[in-house]
């Protein structure tokens, strides 16, 4: 078995697309319209996705511009070599880190949290194996 992506529903499709590859840097990978059902999707991720990289699956029920996210969800995490410093690329394009940069409550890994337009939290872990290149 294989993981494919995460699917988030979100209250402006081009507003997420926007944030996610100008602030995260994501590609846009595909996107697709379901008239019958009245939804649209834009799939997203780094290094071109599927099968060597997990996406993100954004979706869009039209005529829906927010949703109650409850206190279930948690984040969705990116490996990134340097956390200090790619929390102030996210914050020079706008994005805004809602906990700083520094080693995680109780140990070591550096983390920290940015949050999307729709208020989902993501998660960046330091992991020097995901230097370019190396992914
Ligand atoms: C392409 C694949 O990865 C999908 O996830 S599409 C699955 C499809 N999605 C939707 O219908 C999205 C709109 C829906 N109103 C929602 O908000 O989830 C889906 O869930 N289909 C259900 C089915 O039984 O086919
Ligand atoms: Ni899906």
């Amino acid at each position: 078995m294989k993981f494919l992506h995460t699917m988030l529903r979100v209250g402006d499709l081009q507003r997420a697309i926007d944030f996610y590859t100008q602030v995260l840097g994501m590609q846009l990978l595909r996107r697709s319209e379901n008239p019958e059902y009245k939804y649209s999707l834009a799939f997203l991720g780094f290094a071109g996705g599927n099968p060597g990289q997990a996406e993100i699956e954004l979706t869009w029920n039209w005529g829906v511009h927010d949703y109650e996210h409850g206190n279930a969800y948690g984040h969705i995490a990116l490996g990134v070599p340097d956390v200090y410093a790619a929390c102030e690329k996210i914050q020079a394009a706008g994005g805004k880190v809602t906990r700083a940069a520094g080693p995680v409550r109780g140990g070591r890994t550096v983390i920290a949290f940015v949050v999307d337009p729709d208020g989902y939290q993501i998660e960046l872990v330091e992991r020097a194996e995901t230097a370019a290149g190396q992914n």
